[in-house]
């Protein structure tokens, strides 16, 4: 997870969205943060300075793995979709290869999980980045951390793998932001 000595500082994309703006779903169905997903995490994610964002999640009764207490594997899943909604702002299509978390305090149901993600390098088709999330406020204690390696794949990886009709219904959908961000593809 340590970026090779040839990493390189990422850039930012000049069309990717301002500082302070909603990205929205990336897919309606994504269990991240897509709003047809009623169970799902419906997680917000908003462009920052830089290749940066911050994100927020308010755990349900629906995402308890202990009694009254938040699953780790979904407090991942918001590490993971934060993470993963940076590659928006490189304008790059990328699926994560590689997701080290740390669960540093408990997240109660009805907690809001506030979220702060960057790029810190670039090698090749590697992307690394870092995340925290935190309890009692945006500048609250950390609860959750997670460094992710992100990898560049292309749109492909999704034609090949994934199943035909959702594949189509995304391809179809006549918002030509939505479509191409199913796939995070540039418009
Ligand atoms: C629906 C729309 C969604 C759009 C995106 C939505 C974003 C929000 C969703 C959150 C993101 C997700 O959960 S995405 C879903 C979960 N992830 C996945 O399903 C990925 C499944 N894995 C794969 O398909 C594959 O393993 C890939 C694509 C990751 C890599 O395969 P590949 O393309 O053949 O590449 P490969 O040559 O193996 O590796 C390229 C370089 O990366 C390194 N590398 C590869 N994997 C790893 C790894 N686990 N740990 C360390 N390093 C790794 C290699 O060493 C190599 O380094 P070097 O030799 O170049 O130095």
């Amino acid at each position: 997870m340590t970026p090779p000595d040839d990493a390189t500082a990422p850039v930012r994309h000049p069309d990717a969205p301002a500082p302070g703006e909603l990205l929205g779903a990336h897919y309606a169905h994504c269990f991240g943060c897509g709003d047809a997903q009623p169970h799902g995490l419906m997680l917000q994610a908003r462009a920052a300075e830089g290749v940066a964002i911050t994100a927020e999640f308010t755990v349900k009764p629906e995402h308890q793995g202990a009694p009254g207490l938040a699953h780790g594997g979904v407090l991942a899943t918001a590490l993971d979709e934060t993470l993963g909604s940076l590659n928006w702002l490189l304008r790059v299509i990328a699926v994560t290869g590689r997701l080290e978390t740390d669960f540093v305090r408990p997240v109660p149901v009805d907690t809001v999980l506030h979220l702060e993600a960057e790029v810190t390098a670039v090698a090749g088709r590697k992307i690394y980045s870092t995340a925290v999330g935190r309890i009692g406020g945006p500048d609250g204690e950390i609860a959750v951390r997670a460094d992710g390696l992100f990898i560049e794949v292309k749109v492909d990886h999704f034609i090949d793998n994934g199943r035909p009709e959702e594949i189509q219904a995304a391809m179809s959908d006549p918002d030509q932001v939505r479509r191409a961000r199913a796939f995070e593809v540039n418009p």
